[in-house]
């Protein structure tokens, strides 16, 4: 594969704020490669540099073969010198022009002739699936079509790769998620690479075929969707892709990737992956299970070895699944089943952990997550 885009040890600082630090990716031809990180972790601010709206202090930035930034040798272009079409959070379409002028506008500015701007409008139109909709102004418009046109006008000058700054975040949630399909269509349709920046992760796992995961300036991972949710590199990213919840334990050996441990009061111990190089060699510890790896079965009598005791706290149907929140000893964890099976709360339940992650002890026991 080729690489469209590629950063090299890119670094931002604003004042004592190192805004990107030493950020290096590369994005492929085809490819949607999502940025994803909490608000200031420096995803609009690596996006900017792409863009040319930035300047950083180090690295470069090559695009389509060319080095478009270089902070050695000062090269810096433009941003209408960049290959790229970029769409933002607020629509930025122009209330005074209709939607074709709105579209063709970027054209027009680059002295494409009027035939060639009319037949390059109405191809973006049709493909956005508004094709009928060139004479309209943006304020009869719904806030999904605006966007759309957004979209349409980056897509009109043939960008060698598109920049998308939370471009669904204005839209209600049923819109936004049918826009999450249309776009992702769109991008097989052009096989447009697109760099796409946004703090939801269902978003970005939904969308992407990589994933760059952002926490102060520095990227923790890059890695598919599948890869960063089930083998996160830190313990941010495993917090941060997902839901988890800790169990204390105690670590008693390491036998090459996998972790016996001892947890719960049963006593039992069972195989998982550490996270880090933090992950302690022995002693106390935190497991770290997903929902979707606890497994709760109703008490009859004694405990089964492998498996602890837990009160189920709170159940929530959520029309596929059931959802629970269960007291652990001292901790709450968040189990998700998709059995039909229905555990009364306050009911006591054998919880058994199939699968988890290893991590530092240090808010083990801590009451985290409630219904979100
Ligand atoms: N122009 C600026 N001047 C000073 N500090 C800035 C500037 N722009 C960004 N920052 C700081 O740089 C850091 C990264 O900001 P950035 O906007 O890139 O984060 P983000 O991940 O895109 O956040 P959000 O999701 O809220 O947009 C933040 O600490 C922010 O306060």
């Amino acid at each position: 594969m080729t690489a469209i885009l590629t950063l090299d040890g890119l670094t931002k600082r604003y004042g004592q704020v190192t805004a990107v630090d030493n950020v290096s990716l590369s994005i492929d031809a085809n490819e949607f490669f999502s940025l994803i990180g909490p608000s200031g972790c420096g995803k609009t601010t690596t996006l900017r540099s792409v863009a040319g709206l930035e300047s950083a202090q180090q690295g470069c930035i090559q695009m389509a073969g060319r080095t478009v930034f270089d902070a050695a040798t000062r090269r810096d272009l433009p941003p209408n010198k960049r290959p790229i079409g970029m769409v933002f959070q607020s629509y930025a379409v122009w209330p005074h022009m209709n939607i074709y002028e709105n579209i063709g506008y970027p054209l027009k500015v680059r002295g494409l002739p009027r035939d060639a701007i009319k037949a390059r409008v109405q191809r973006v139109l049709d493909m956005l699936g508004m094709g009928n909709l060139g004479a309209r102004m943006p304020s009869q418009l719904s806030g999904g079509q605006q966007q759309r046109v957004a979209l349409g006008r980056a897509l009109a000058i043939e960008p060698s790769l598109l920049l998308l700054d939370e471009p669904l975040s204005n839209l209600d949630a049923k819109l936004r998620e049918s826009m999450r399909a249309e776009l992702k269509q769109v991008q097989r349709d052009t096989g447009l690479p697109i760099l796409y920046v946004t703090h939801d992760q269902d978003e970005a796992l939904a969308m992407s075929d990589r994933i760059g995961v952002m926490s102060a300036g520095v990227l923790h991972q890059i890695g598919t969707p599948t890869e960063v949710y089930t083998r996160p590199a830190t313990r941010f990213v495993l917090d941060f892709i997902g839901t988890v919840s800790y169990l204390p334990c105690e670590v008693l050996k390491w036998e090459d990737e996998s972790v016996k441990i001892r947890w719960g009061e049963a006593g039992e111990a069972s195989a998982m992956l550490g996270v880090n190089q933090d992950t302690p060699k022995h002693g106390p510890a935190s497991l770290a299970v997903r929902p979707e790896h606890v497994l709760l079965t109703p008490v009859a009598d004694a405990i089964q070895p492998g498996l602890a005791r837990g009160r189920v706290k709170i159940r929530a149907y959520l029309g596929d699944a059931w959802e629970y929140h269960v007291r652990v000893g001292e901790c709450l964890i968040r189990v998700r089943t998709d059995s039909a099976q229905a555990l009364e709360e306050g009911s006591e339940v054998a919880v058994g952990v199939r699968q988890g992650y290893v991590v530092n002890a240090d808010d083990a026991g801590q009451e985290r997550v409630l219904f979100s």
